[in-house]
This record gives C-alpha cells, structure tokens and sequence, in this order.
C-alpha cells in the first residue's frame, strides 16, 4: 500500500536559531592550532558530538562549521532520544592535512584539544569525526575522561560505523513498512551510493535479502563488492537519479539540491549520509515531488545511540543494539506524524526537538550565545 502524500506547510520556518550556550575558541599552546569547540545545548545533558581536524581557510571558517555541526547534533541527540546535548570540536588546522599531524605532533595536538574539552568540567564529550579516529580518542582520553569511542582494546565502544549500519537497516525497514506494508524487501529495487564502512555493511545486509541493487563509488576498488552482490556499478550520478524505489546514501552529504530533487526516479531517500539536504527548504521540493526523505538526523543515529550506551550506560553490547534497533520505531512515528499532520517528515522531526527541549527541566547556563553575527565581526586571529 502506498501512503498519501498530503499538502503540507514549508519546512524551512522550522529551523532552530543557530545559537550555542557556550563557545571556547582556543590557540593550542603546544600545537599552535586553533581549538574551537562548540556546545550547543546541555538542556537534556551533557553535550555530544565529535572532534573534526582539517584545513579551512580561516578559523572563522571553523567557527561556522562549528556552530552548524553542534546546533545539528542537538536535534540529533534529541530526536535519538538521548539525554544529551549537541556539541562539536574543530581543530581548524593552519594549510596542514590531519594525515599530516603524525607521532608527537599528533599527540600535543590532540592534548590541546583535551585541555580545551577538559575546561568544560563534563558538560561536553568527545568523539570522533572526520580527521579522527578511535585511536585519537585514545590518545584523548589521557587528558580528559569525557571521550567516547575508544577502540575497544582500550575499553571503548570502537568503530561506530557497524552501529551506524544497523540504524540504516531499521530505518530503511521503517520506510518501507510505511511506504509498502507488507511487501518483501527482495520486490524492490535499491541504489546505493558509497560502499565504505557504513553502505558496505548495509549492501550485504540489502544483497542477503534479495534485494534489486544499484551501487556506486568514487573508489573503483569497491566494485568487486557490487560483483558479490550481482549489483549494477554505476557512476554516483546515475545512482542518485536511476529508478529504483529506495535511493541509499552513504557517501557525501549536500546531494539533495532542487536541480538533483526535480529529476530524482524514487520513491524513498533513506541513508546515513549527514547533512543530504543543501537547504531545509529541499525538503518541501521533496515532499512536493512525492518523494519520502528520511531525515539523516534520526537515520544515522545508530553508533551515538552504541556508544552512550555501551560506555555511559554500562550496556551489553546485544542491549546496545536494541537500542539502535529503535530508530526504525523512532522514524516510524515521525513519518505517521508527519502524515496525520500533512507536513514533511524533516518539520515532524524538528517539531519533536522542540518538543522535548521545551519541556525539559535543564536550565540554560547564563552568559552570552555565540552566532553568526559575533563570528562575522570576530578578529583574524583567535
Ligand atoms: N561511520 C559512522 O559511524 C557514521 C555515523 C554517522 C554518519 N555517517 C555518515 O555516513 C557516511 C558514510 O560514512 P562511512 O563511515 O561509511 O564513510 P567512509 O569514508 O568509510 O565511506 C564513504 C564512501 O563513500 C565514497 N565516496 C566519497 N565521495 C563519494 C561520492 N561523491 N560519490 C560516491 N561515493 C563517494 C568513498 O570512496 C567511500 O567508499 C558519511 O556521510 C558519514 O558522515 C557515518
């Protein structure tokens, strides 16, 4: 059975203002890097979210991405929920790559970013990000205890991306219950884009289930996986725009844009791929074009969702995964919302947010917000 697609109000109004509680942007005395890390808010508790080093043409640059990437945690949290905030580091790094920052340098740099985090007296914790890795945190956690994601011979939870699938896998369940309740998945057709550790472990768990599969990959190493699956390789474009019911992104984000909208031939986009939408308004064009967009918030929420539980609940790693289970449950709800409500499930999603950060006890800390307008007038140098 397919589900109406009813008229509905825009989605950009509903927006959160970007804003954070508290900012500290910090010249790191060993690695002479700047530090900048952003906590969005601690009104559900304390703030997660990961550590991103590379190169941006300037610290403000930084500061921007930070602020974003934070404000975009905390509806992840949220929405996974979590009794936590959003937060996020960036290491905006002087013309330097991360792969260049190796050995001793490595290490002070990261001690820099522990004596930042440190500060934060518990408020924010860490993780990895782009740039980072479960043995960075290890190399954190000698500065600070407020980490996650450590590999798990250093008594973390490890690599979140095997999580990260799981939640991709339940919400692609959820979307196709919602969207053809009843039907196996072997009767439909998938693309897949980006078969790196997430869409890797998502095109076996597709192929086990006799899926239709059109795949794709920048890297053309990964093309003897689409030959174990009997999958047809196809360039990333003609994987996003092929006609398939369920378009899977696993790659880049900023792929869904009103040109790529207006020529999409699916009837679903489900993926873990962060930040898919150039704008919040790409939403309405999706909706307007029947096309069901799983908001990436809620869908890859799975290796957070592992990590807390694991490391700050003390959680098996079989109750972990139930819990990562419930995102298919959690998109579920936001998508019959979004039905009932004739909205788009990125408004139902952001509503639910506001929903619970309204109702909240968590005071906001006083002292002032750090945005846009700050970040503009802000000096060259930190
Ligand atoms: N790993 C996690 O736990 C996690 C958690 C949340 C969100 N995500 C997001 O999911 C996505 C995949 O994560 P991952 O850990 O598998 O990353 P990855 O780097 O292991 O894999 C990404 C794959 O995409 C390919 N790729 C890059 N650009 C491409 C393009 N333009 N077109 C097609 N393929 C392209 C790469 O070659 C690589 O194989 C990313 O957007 C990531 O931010 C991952």
């Amino acid at each position: 059975m397919t589900a109406p697609v009813p008229a509905h109000r825009p989605a950009a109004a509903a927006a959160r203002p970007l804003t954070a509680e508290r900012v500290r942007i910090e010249r790191g005395r060993r690695s002479g890097q700047t530090v900048i890390v952003s906590v969005d808010s601690t009104r559900l508790g304390p703030a997660l979210g990961g550590c991103r080093v590379k190169t941006y043409p300037s610290w403000r640059d930084g500061l921007d991405d930070v602020l974003r990437l934070s404000a975009a945690m905390t509806e992840k949290a949220a929405l996974a929920g979590l009794d936590h905030g959003g937060g996020k580091t960036v290491v905006a790094l002087d013309g330097s790559t991360s792969a260049d920052w190796t050995g001793a340098r490595r290490a002070d740099l990261l001690a820099d970013v522990a004596e930042v985090v440190e500060g934060f007296g518990g408020d924010y914790i860490i993780g990895p990000d782009i740039g980072t890795s479960p043995e960075d945190m290890a190399l954190l956690w000698s500065g600070t205890r407020h980490v996650l994601c450590r590999p798990e011979s250093a008594g973390g939870s490890g690599d979140s991306s095997i999580p990260t699938a799981l939640g991709v896998t339940s919400a692609i369940e959820a979307v196709c219950a919602h969207l053809w309740a009843g039907r196996d998945l072997s009767t439909l057709r998938f693309s897949l884009i980006g078969l790196g550790h997430v869409g890797a472990v998502v095109g076996d768990w597709l192929a086990a289930r006799g899926a239709e599969l059109t795949v794709s990959d920048i890297d053309p190493r990964h093309r003897a996986l689409a030959e174990r699956w009997r999958a047809t390789w196809v360039t990333p474009r003609e994987a996003l725009l092929r006609e398939v019911d369920v378009v899977v992104p696993c790659a880049v984000g900023g792929i869904l844009t009103p040109d790529s909208v207006a020529r999409l031939r699916c009837r679903a986009v489900v993926g873990a791929a962060n930040n898919q939408l150039d704008h919040a308004s790409t939403a309405d064009l999706l909706h307007e074009r029947g096309v069901l967009w799983a908001p990436d918030t809620i869908v890859s929420a799975g290796g957070i969702i592992a990590s807390v539980a694991r490391e700050l609940h003390g959680a098996t790693r079989v109750e972990a995964e139930r819990r990562v289970r419930g995102i298919g449950d959690r998109l579920a709800g936001v998508l019959a919302d979004a039905n009932t409500r004739g909205t788009t499930p990125l408004r139902a999603a952001r509503d639910l947010v506001d929903r619970r950060l309204r109702n909240s006890s968590g005071e906001r800390p006083g002292g002032p917000a750090v945005g846009w307008p700050q970040a503009a007038a802000a000096p060259d140098r930190p």
